[in-house]
């Protein structure tokens, strides 16, 4: 059993998995049951995280809290020097004026007002250098605060990634996939592109585990996804949709391109067969493809590959099923 086994909670598992029997019109017999049971229950659940990842993902909401906190701190000295700097100069200003009209309204004379305009002058020249000095000392400040932006937008990026890869085999896990499709399914609609999702499972994957134990199955997925990455483009997006169930959201491709693909990793497969104690494990996998369609959402494309799939397995074994 998958380790996610931890985190299951049965009676939820058991829900799922008459939801599914009757979704799929299947009598729910014990074995039917049983069967779907196991599925769902050996799924990893994608909030599974490690205390690894999360003391991560706490660290990085500690240095978000400091930044900002710092950021504030910086804006409130910055608006508070030139909040000062601004009524000094207003304030210079208008004795400059009074100092102009004096002399040549009301006669002042040239020493009064040569000895008013020096001083004047050297308190625009104080006031001034202090602004200076408070500007360049908030410049230091926010080029300093920049640069743990940055900092920060590195390992959110390398955070996200890690929160949204399965940790067995590397592809993209179910929760990040759910975001993912709304984006995807909505840059599609809006550029008028393709957009085909396959969704793919081992057949026969239980005898593996029972035959060579847990770990070897476990290693029979690390090195589909593996055969996976290595037919898809950078544009692609490899998911482990379940437990031996994995889904490729192939961008801008259409049904007859996604099959295509799909044929190369059956051929990859063959080539490049599992082995166990020099003995070849031949591993094969039923498709179902969808294209997105011009009236519905990601989630109803990944129903009509799941539903294709389906057929897909009850036609036989290592088959790829269109969907209408
Ligand atoms: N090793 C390993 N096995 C897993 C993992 N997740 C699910 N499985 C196993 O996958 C098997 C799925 O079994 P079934 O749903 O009966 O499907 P199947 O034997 O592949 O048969 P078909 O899909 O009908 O061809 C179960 O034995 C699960 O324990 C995993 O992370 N590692």
């Amino acid at each position: 059993m998958s380790n996610a086994s931890e985190s299951v909670i049965p009676v939820e598992v058991a829900r799922i998995a008459l939801k599914k029997l009757s979704e799929r019109g299947l009598p729910p017999t014990p074995e039917n049951y049983t069967k779907f049971y196991n599925a769902i229950a050996t799924i990893k659940s994608p909030n599974a995280k490690t205390s690894f990842e999360t003391l991560q993902a706490w660290q990085l909401l500690y240095k978000v809290e400091d930044i900002l906190g710092e950021m504030g701190d910086s804006a409130e000295q910055l608006l508070c020097t030139l909040a000062g700097g601004g009524e000094a100069m207003s304030a210079s200003l208008g004795q400059l004026q009074d100092t102009r009209r004096a002399h040549l309204e009301l006669g002042a004379s040239t020493d009064d007002t040569h000895f008013k305009l020096e001083s004047l002058l050297n308190s625009i020249i104080n006031s001034t250098s202090e602004l200076h000095s408070s500007v360049s000392a908030s410049s230091v400040d926010l080029q300093s605060i920049r640069d743990s932006i940055s900092n920060i937008e590195q390992d959110l990026a390398v955070n996200r990634q890690i929160l949204e890869q399965d940790a067995l085999t590397g592809a993209m896990n179910r929760q990040g996939f759910d975001n993912r499709l709304v984006r995807e399914a909505k840059l599609a609609q809006r550029h008028n592109h393709q957009l085909s999702a396959a969704l793919f499972d081992l057949d026969d994957f239980k005898l593996v585990n029972d035959r060579f134990g847990h770990g070897v199955g476990d290693n029979v997925l690390i090195h589909i996804a593996g055969l996976a990455k290595s037919v898809l483009r950078d544009t692609d997006i490899l998911v482990r949709y379940g437990g031996e169930e994995f889904l490729i959201l192939l961008v801008e491709t259409d049904m007859n391109g996604a099959r295509y693909v799909l044929e190369r990793l059956q051929q990859m497969c063959r080539r490049n067969p599992f082995m166990y104690k020099q003995q070849r494990l031949e591993i094969t996998f039923s498709t179902g493809i969808a294209a997105l369609r011009s009236d519905e959402n990601g989630r109803a494309l990944v129903l009509r590959a799941d539903e294709a799939l389906y057929i897909a397995k009850r036609n036989g074994r290592g088959l790829i099923e269109m969907a209408e």
